[in-house]
Parts: structure tokens; sequence; C-alpha cells
């Protein structure tokens, strides 16, 4: 892209991102729930009513753990603006999330974060950076979690001056987020429907890109309507790992990986089909009415239950 002929990758890379903060309290953790479809079919359901309600009060709820994903929110206060990188921010689609989780997510808490560059590569047609958050808990200083958020920039990309496209990371191959759907029948599959109105809920949990909200900025995307938030069609899947897999125990997700592979438009059927390797397991999600598959990744887990 001609726009990006002043771009320099090598001052990209070695840019400092400020520290920043992020607070919530257990109002977020259960709307955050809510955008996310617990309980929506079934206002009492057992795995799940613990996610929006406690008897012992709210201080009580237990946090999804791909609510660790949205620690992250504040973190970039100039959006994904890198020096000399020039982007048209309505081309930006979320590309890929890597979650890795070291305690359980707190129901309300002060939170410090600590970012910065983990990867950027040029794909001639698009720009992909990865950023890296750090989350620790301010009052312990405890490392709470840590996500890489891949941003796939359309249009963005041909600013590599060799022959060889630029492409950095600073982590390893074994967390990047393409995985291989085995060709068996799934152990586990979850049927769930999101709602006409899902993307509407989701964004009060703090994400208002009006691609999720407004018809025209959808257009300009090249989108017929709004679509979901990347990171909601995750916390479904995820959702479906813990209800069919987990028994409905969120604290046995240790790290979560998801590639957004197609978008999703609210009122869509999400179908998240399973696999398990190990303490592994494999997933990928189908929206039901276009069958084609939308999300795929893997989710590792804590003291995988023998007898499955
Ligand atoms: C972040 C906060 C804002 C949130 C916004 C949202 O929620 S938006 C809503 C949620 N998000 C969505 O709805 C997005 C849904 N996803 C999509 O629409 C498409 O997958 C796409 C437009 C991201 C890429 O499609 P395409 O046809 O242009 O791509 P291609 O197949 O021609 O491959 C080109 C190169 O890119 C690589 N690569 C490919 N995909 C990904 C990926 N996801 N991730 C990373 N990398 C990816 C691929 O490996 C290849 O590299 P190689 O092998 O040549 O070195």
């Amino acid at each position: 892209m001609a726009g990006q002929s002043e771009f320099d990758p090598s001052l990209a890379v070695s840019h400092k991102f400020p520290d920043s903060t992020y607070s919530y309290t257990e109002r977020d953790a259960a709307l955050y729930a809510l955008g996310i479809g617990a309980c929506a079919s079934d206002a009492v359901d057992e795995d799940e009513l613990k996610y929006v309600y406690h008897e012992d009060g709210q201080k009580a709820i237990k946090v999804l753990p791909t609510f660790a994903a949205l620690l992250t929110l504040e973190s970039l206060p100039n959006g994904f603006d890198l020096p000399g990188l020039q982007y048209d921010p309505r081309l930006l689609l979320h590309g890929q999330q890597y979650i890795e989780l070291y305690k359980p997510v707190p129901s309300s808490c002060h939170i410090q974060n600590k970012v910065s560059l983990a990867g950027l590569h040029d794909k001639g047609k698009a720009a992909i950076l990865e950023i890296e958050t750090k989350s620790y808990e301010k009052e312990s200083g405890d490392l709470l979690c840590m996500n890489r958020s891949t941003v796939y920039l359309r249009g963005a990309g041909g600013f590599s001056k060799s022959s060889k496209p630029f492409s950095y990371s600073s982590y390893p191959s074994n967390q990047t987020s393409a995985v291989k759907i085995p060709e068996s029948k799934p152990f586990s599959v979850f049927e769930d429907r999101t709602h006409p109105s899902q993307a509407l809920l989701y964004r009060l949990s703090g994400d208002y890109n009006p691609l999720h909200s407004d018809p025209q900025f959808a257009k300009v995307a090249g989108f017929s309507q709004p679509i979901l938030h990347g990171l909601c069609t995750l916390g479904f899947a995820v959702r479906a790992i813990i209800k069919s897999i987990c028994k409905g125990d969120s604290d046995r997700i240790k790290s979560i990986t998801g590639r957004f592979l197609l978008h999703v438009y609210p009122g869509e059927t999400l179908v998240t089909e399973m696999w398990i390797e190990g303490s592994r397991v494999i997933y990928r999600t189908l929206v039901k009415e276009r069958k084609r598959t939308v999300l795929s990744g893997s989710v590792d887990l804590r003291g995988l239950n023998s007898s499955l």
C-alpha cells in the first residue's frame, strides 16, 4: 500500500507502550456473562447461574475465564497506532486471541497492565499486529493472566522493504492459534443460538466499535449488517467447553487459543464441536445457518477427569 512508504517496522517493534490500569466490579462480570449467552436459554441453569447471581451477594459470583480478555480493553488508549503505521480503523478485524490464566479471575479487581508488541507481520493485503498484555492484581502484585490479541488490518500490508515479507514474533510457535481439526467424530457437540441483539448487549462490556452496532459503518467495512464481536463468539465457544467437558467447573481452564475465521451475524446459531487430545480440547465453531466454520482453536485444561 502506497501510504505505508514511510513505515519503518523496526521503529514499531522497538515502540514502548505505557502501562495502563483497568478496574471492574462484579456487575461488569455478570453483564459480561449475560453478553456471552450465560443463562440465555435457562435462567436457572445449574452450571451458569453462578456467573450472574449468588445467594450470598454478588461479590461471591464466579467469573468466566474469557472475561480475562476484557482486562486489556483500556490498555491501548491510542488504539492500535504504531509509529508510522497507517491503517483504516473501519477495516480492522479481530484475528486471534490467546489467553493464559494463572489464577481464577476475581469478581472485582484493580488491574495494572503491562503492554508490548508481540508480533508484526506483513501479509501484503493486510498487516497483522499482535499485542501482548500482562495483567497484574494491583493490590497483591500477582500476575493474573496474559492476553495476546491479534488484529488483522485489511489494506495495511505491503510495507516490507525487502523481497521477503516482514515478520516478527516474540513468543514460541506452539502458542499460535491455528489448530489441526481431527478427522474423527467430535467427542461432544454443543449448539447455542445467539440473540439478534447479542452484539448490542455484549458491547456494554466495553468494546464500543460501531462495526458491531452501526449498519452504515458495517457496510463500509464490507458486511451486510453489524457483526458479532470476535470475543463474544469465543465466549460462547469456551462456555460450551466448560459445560460439555469441564462439567461446569470453569477453574479447569488454563489457556485458550482462538482464530476468527469468518464473521458471525447476531441471531445466528453457533455449533461448537470438541475433541479431546490429552489435557487439550480442540474445538471448532460453525454457524449452522450458513454451514461455515467461524472459529477454531484449543483450550488447555487442568486435571482433566480420567472418566471422560
Ligand atoms: C481487536 C479488537 C477489535 C475487535 C473487532 C472484532 O471483534 S471483529 C469480529 C471478529 N473477527 C472476524 O469476524 C474476522 C473473521 N475472519 C475473517 O474474516 C478472515 O479470516 C480474515 C479477513 C481475518 C482473513 O481472511 P483472508 O482471506 O484475508 O486471509 P487469507 O486466508 O488469505 O490469509 C492471509 C494471511 O493471513 C493469515 N490469517 C488468515 N486469517 C487469520 C486470522 N484470523 N488471524 C491471523 N492471521 C490470519 C493467514 O495465515 C495468511 O498468512 P500466510 O499463511 O499467507 O502467511
